[in-house]
């Protein structure tokens, strides 16, 4: 039978691989822009008593970097986190507000597509 360790590694490589290239399309889309880098508590008032766990895509990018996803969920999370925060702070019709559900839409259809 295939060792554990070999099994593990390949899983692991496999769950990763599919983490940096979910990250490279949603810093590449045309509407990431809100999401880029973290939200600036000095520029937008009220952010930081709203929003408790802030999480954008560089802080993302950082924590693949350092090995901090152990598998396609937790990175999930996170990327569930910037989206929801979305929501929670801006008004679905504002310009961020829709720029949050389209970049929801796309990861959400780009993670079933790259997990057939
Ligand atoms: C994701 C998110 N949610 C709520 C508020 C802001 C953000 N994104 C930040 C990066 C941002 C976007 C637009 C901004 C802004 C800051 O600076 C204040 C001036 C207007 O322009």
């Amino acid at each position: 039978p295939v060792s554990k360790k070999a099994k593990m590694r390949d899983g692991g490589t496999d769950e990763l691989d599919v983490c940096q290239q979910l990250l490279g399309e949603l810093e590449t889309h045309q509407d990431a822009w809100p999401f880029l880098k973290p939200v600036n508590p000095k520029s937008v008032p009220g952010y930081k008593k709203v929003v408790k766990k802030p999480m954008d895509l560089s802080t993302i990018r950082e924590k693949i970097a350092n090995k901090q996803y152990s598998c396609l969920e937790s990175f999930t999370d996170d990327v569930n986190l910037v989206f929801d925060n979305c929501e929670r702070f801006n008004e679905d019709d504002s310009e961020i507000g829709k720029a949050g559900h389209i970049m929801r839409r796309f990861f959400n259809k780009r993670r079933a597509e790259l997990l057939k």
